[in-house]
C-alpha cells in the first residue's frame, strides 16, 4: 500500500474506535480482515500511527481545532510523524485512495505550535476531568509527566533465573533483538521502543522466550514485585494473581522456595497461568481457585507476605493501552477505588502477626494509590506503612543507578511512584505495610 492509503485506514480504523468503541487491537484485526491485500507492514504502520494518534490525541485536537478520526490522524503525523502539510498533500495527490484534499484550516493546525499557555489538559495529553487528580498527584511536573505517558514504550524482558542468568539472557536474546541490560535492575533488559515504520519481530517469538530463559514484562512490573524482598523461604499468598505475571516474578524471587499461593477472585484469569507456570520451570506455586473462603480460609492469619496487585484503571499502561486513557470515566474510577478498598481489607487478613504486605497499582492517580493507603492505615491500627526502597535494596537486584533513581521516586509512606518520566517505566505504585499487632 502506498502512503495515502495507509493514511485513509488509519481514519477508518480511529473511526471505529473512538465512535464505534471498538479496543484497538479489535478494531485493526476486522480491518485487515476486511483488506486482506494489506501486508503486516502495512498493518504495523496503520496501527502505529492509529496508536500515536491515540496517545497524542490532548495536543493533537488543541493544536487542530478539532477532534475527528481525521483531523487526529493528520495532525499526528505533523506533529509525531514529522510529515507536514506539504509532504502528505504529495502523498495524496493522484492517489485514488487518498482521502479528501487538505483544507486550509488542517494545514494550519498542522503547522501550529503548542503554547505553555495552552490548557493542562491539552499539555498533559489527559482527558480533561483528569486535570485535578494530575496537578494532585504531580504538582508542576503535571503536563511533563501527562506528556511522557504520551510516548511510545518499549518492550522489556524479566530475566528468569530459575533457568539461566543475566549474561546469557542478553546475549540469547541480542542474537535475535537490539536490547540492553536495564540501567536499574539486574534482572531487566530493554528492548527499545520501535518506528511502527520499521520491523521487528515480537518479543515472545524468539527462542529464549520459548525456553523460558525470559518473561515479557515491563521493568515498573519488575521492580513492583521486587518490593515483596526478601522472600525466600517464606509463606506468601499472591492475592490477584490474575493471568499471573507478578505469581512468576515472586517465584524467581523465592527461588523456587518456601511456598507461593496464587489467587484470584475471577478464576478465569487464573487459566493462562499453568502453561507459564510451567514454561518458567516453577514448582513452589500451589494456584488456589474458587471462592475466597474455600481456597484460602486456611490461610487465614498464617502468610509472611501478602502480595497485591490490585484492579486499578491502568492509567500507568497508557502509553501501551492509549485507548483506555480516553474510555476512563469518573464512574470506573469510583468503582475501582471500592475494589481497591474492598482487596486491601480482604487480604489483610491472612498477613500474620509481624508479616508483610505490599499494595501495588499499575496507576498515577493518588486516589488508586496514597488514598487508599491512608483509608487502610486509619481503619487498621494493626499496620503501618514500611518503607519500599528498604525491600528493594535487600533484593540484592538494584543497579546503582536503579537505587538513586528508585529512591528519588518515594513519597508519602515510603511508597514509590514510577512513572514514564521518572523511571522510563509504565506508571506503577508501590506500598510496604507491616502488621505489628
Ligand atoms: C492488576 S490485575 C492482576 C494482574 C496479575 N497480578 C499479573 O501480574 O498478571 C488485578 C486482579 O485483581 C483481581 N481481583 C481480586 N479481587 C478483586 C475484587 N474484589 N474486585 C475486582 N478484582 C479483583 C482481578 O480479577 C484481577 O485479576
Amino acid at each position: 500500500m502506498r502512503d495515502a492509503g495507509r493514511i485513509a485506514a488509519a481514519i477508518e480504523v480511529l473511526d471505529t474506535i473512538l465512535n464505534r468503541h471498538q479496543p484497538v487491537k479489535e478494531a485493526m484485526r476486522d480491518w485487515g480482515k476486511a483488506n486482506r491485500y494489506a501486508g503486516s507492514g502495512d498493518r504495523a504502520w496503520i496501527s502505529g500511527l492509529v496508536l500515536d494518534s491515540l496517545r497524542r490525541r490532548g495536543s493533537v485536537s488543541y493544536l487542530m481545532g478539532a477532534d475527528s478520526p481525521r483531523a487526529l490522524v493528520l495532525g499526528t503525523l505533523a506533529h509525531e510523524w514529522e510529515m507536514g502539510p506539504d509532504a502528505i498533500a504529495a502523498t495524496f495527490e493522484g492517489d485514488e485512495h487518498a482521502p479528501d484534499p487538505l483544507t486550509d484550516a488542517e494545514r494550519a493546525g498542522m503547522l501550529a505550535k503548542l503554547s505553555g499557555d495552552a490548557p493542562l489538559h491539552a499539555r498533559a495529553e489527559i482527558p480533561e476531568w483528569l486535570e485535578p487528580s494530575f496537578k494532585r498527584g504531580f504538582g508542576d511536573d503535571a503536563a511533563l509527566e501527562g506528556a511522557s505517558m504520551a510516548s511510545r514504550a518499549a518492550v522489556d524482558l524479566r530475566v528468569n533465573t530459575l533457568k539461566t542468568d543475566p549474561e546469557k539472557a542478553i546475549h540469547a536474546v541480542r542474537a535475535q533483538l537490539n536490547a540492553d541490560p536495564s540501567t536499574l535492575i539486574t534482572t531487566g533488559i530493554r528492548v527499545p521502543g520501535h518506528d511502527p515504520r520499521a520491523k521487528s519481530p515480537p518479543a515472545d517469538a524468539i527462542p529464549a522466550y520459548g525456553k523460558g530463559w525470559v518473561e515479557v514484562q515491563d521493568i515498573g512490573s519488575q521492580i513492583a514485585a521486587l518490593a515483596a524482598a526478601p522472600v525466600e523461604g517464606l509463606q506468601v499468598l499472591d492475592f490477584c494473581a490474575g493471568a499471573g505475571g507478578k505469581t512468576l516474578s515472586l517465584a524467581a524471587l523465592m527461588n523456587n522456595t518456601g511456598q507461593l499461593y496464587a489467587w484470584d477472585y475471577d478464576w478465569r484469569r487464573l487459566r493462562a497461568i499453568w502453561p507459564r507456570l510451567e514454561r518458567a520451570g516453577v514448582r513452589n506455586v500451589q494456584v488456589r481457585s474458587g471462592k475466597e473462603a474455600e481456597a484460602l480460609g486456611d490461610l487465614e492469619g498464617k502468610m509472611d507476605l501478602v502480595f497485591i496487585d490490585a484492579p486499578c484503571t491502568g492509567s500507568g499502561t497508557w502509553r501501551r493501552r492509549p485507548d483506555t486513557k480516553w474510555r476512563l470515566k469518573d464512574k470506573a474510577l469510583a468503582t475501582r477505588i471500592s475494589q481497591q478498598d474492598e482487596v486491601l481489607a480482604k487480604a489483610a487478613k491472612y498477613v500474620r502477626p509481624g508479616g508483610r504486605m505490599v499494595y501495588v497499582t499499575c496507576s498515577v492517580l493518588p486516589e488508586e494509590n496514597g488514598d487508599r493507603i491512608d483509608v487502610f492505615l486509619a481503619a487498621n491500627p494493626d499496620f503501618r506503612a514500611v518503607p519500599v526502597m528498604d525491600a528493594l535494596q535487600r533484593s540484592g537486584q538494584l543497579t546503582e543507578e536503579g537505587a538513586l533513581t528508585l529512591a528519588a521516586c518515594a513519597g508519602a509512606h515510603g511508597a514509590l511512584q514510577l512513572t514514564p518520566a521518572r523511571t522510563g517505566t509504565d506508571g506503577f505504585y508501590v506500598c510496604g505495610l507491616a502488621r505489628v499487632g
